[in-house]
Order: C-alpha cells, then structure tokens, then sequence
C-alpha cells in the first residue's frame, strides 16, 4: 500500500464484471456483459440514449437488475445499498448540496453527519488544497463557478477514498481548455488512488487524453471493448468509427499528455 499527501494509503485495485445483467425501462431494454480491468480508466463511449448512464447506475446500485450479477473485486454487490458499494459517483451537475458550505460538501465523503472532527477538516483543507480550491471551505456551492463546483465533487471523491470511481459526462458543461485541466485532475488522482475509473464522455478527444480502455455501447449493449490506442488508430471497430465520424485522429502523444503529475 502507498500512502497519498493526506495520509490515506492507495487501495488494491478492484476489477469490476457485469455477469449476464438485463434491466429495462419500459421498452428500452439493456443486456450487459462487460470486464473491467483493474485499475485502469476505461472511457464508456456510444450514441444517445445506448444506455452509458444505465450501465453506471447498475453499477452504483441507483438500479437494480432483473437479472445477471454485478461483481465488483469478484463481490456480488447486488444485495448492497449504494452507499456501501466501494463506488464513489460523478454526474454532469447537481453533485453537490445547494445549501451546504464547500466543506460541507466535501466532509460528506468522510462522514454523513455534519459534524465535522478537527482531523476531518484538516483533510477537507487537503482535498481541496490538491483539487485547486484551497480557502474556498466557506462559500456556498452558488458561489463557485461550474468547473469549481466540479473540482469540490472531486475533492469528495478523495475524502471518500472508494476503489471504483464513475464518472458520467462530469466535464460536458465546461469549455476545452478547462476539460483538459480537470481531466489532468483525473488522471492524477486516478495515479495517486489506483481507481478503477469509468468515465462516460462524447468527446474522443477526452476518451484519448486520459482513456486507456474503450468500451463502445450501442442499443442497450457492449458492442466493442478494446485498448484506447487500438480504438483511435485506424483498426478500431467499425461501428465505432462511425459513431466519431472524423474527430478521432492520431493518439499518439496523448497518453504522455495525461500522465504528467498535476
Ligand atoms: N429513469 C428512466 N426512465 C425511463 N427511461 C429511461 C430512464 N433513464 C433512461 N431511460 C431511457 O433509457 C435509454 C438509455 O438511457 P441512458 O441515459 O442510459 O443513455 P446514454 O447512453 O447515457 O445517453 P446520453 O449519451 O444521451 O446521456 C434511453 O432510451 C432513455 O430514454
């Protein structure tokens, strides 16, 4: 185990398996059978509506199969409530609570009550120290701007300190040069925590600044998996390639882009 600058060490690197899972929504029905490895970053990419958010949230636990099995470390996690799945979780926006401080917010990943221990606040100060917004513990989340309150959402998933982490379109709002700072932020995190991290994102340019898996859903399915380099170069899937049309160009250089330490 290594141990981060707020003392809390790096976990085992969890794999996660969807084992023959079908779920529906009145007619949009989804069968997923998927792997994924161990502590790497997998970009979950694929049309409107294929079903990239319902495969996170039967990860999470938000939803519950009809059938097949979520495993996470080789668990079965279907019987557990999503608070105590080893998930932290997220979402384009609404990530935090309108009416609680930053630290507030933050504290959450450590405690659910609100009574925040002065070791609690010491590593609330860190995590927002490490995600850019340190002496912002007091605002409230309507006086940040949207890439800040991003960034307190990520200080929380630092204080919760889970394995897996989902991310689904968290930087979609935000303009591209901001996007690459926080998908920097990700990377670093990710190579600090050792997560297994998924990250849903329309943007091949993201996928390949920080993806080193792809998963390509389509029609409530995983219709292609492969490595982020063999996906963007000219032998990724067809159905693919369709679905980037001309954005996705050359990878090369990216990987070394997103590596650096941020
Ligand atoms: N809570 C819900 N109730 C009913 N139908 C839903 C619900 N959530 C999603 N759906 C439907 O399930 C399908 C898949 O939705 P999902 O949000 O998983 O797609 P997505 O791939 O994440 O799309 P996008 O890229 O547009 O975010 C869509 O047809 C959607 O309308």
């Amino acid at each position: 185990m290594t141990t981060t600058s707020d003392g809390i060490g790096a976990q085992e690197a969890l794999a996660l398996t969807l084992d023959g899972v079908s779920f529906s929504y009145g007619e949009a029905a989804f069968r997923f059978d998927a792997g994924f490895a161990a502590g790497r970053i997998t970009a979950i990419m694929g049309p409107s509506g294929s079903g990239k958010s319902t495969l996170l949230s039967l990860i999470a636990g938000f939803e519950t199969p009809d059938a097949g099995k979520v495993l996470i470390g080789g668990i079965d996690v279907g019987d557990a409530a999503p608070s105590a799945r080893p998930v932290s979780m997220v979402f384009q926006e609404n990530n935090l609570f309108a009416h609680l401080s930053v630290e507030g917010n933050v504290g959450l990943g450590r405690t659910p009550s609100l009574r925040l221990t002065s070791a609690d606040r010491h590593a609330v100060a860190e995590a927002l120290a490490r995600v850019g917004l340190a002496g912002k513990e007091q605002r409230l989340p309507r006086e940040l701007s949207g890439g800040e309150r991003q960034r307190v959402a990520l200080a929380r998933v630092l204080l919760r300190d889970r394995p897996v982490l989902l991310l689904d379109e968290p930087f979609a709002s935000l303009g591209p040069a901001l996007r690459d700072d926080m998908l920097d932020l990700v990377a670093g995190i990710h190579a600090e925590r050792h997560m297994t991290v998924l990250f849903v994102t329309h943007h091949p340019q993201d996928a390949r600044r920080i993806g080193q898996e792809i998963v390509f859903v389509d029609e409530g399915r995983v219709a292609a998996t492969g490595s982020a380099a063999d996906f963007f170069d000219r032998s990724g899937p067809d159905a693919f390639r369709r679905y980037i049309g001309d954005r996705g160009g050359s990878v090369a250089g990216s990987q070394h882009i997103a590596r650096k330490p941020t």
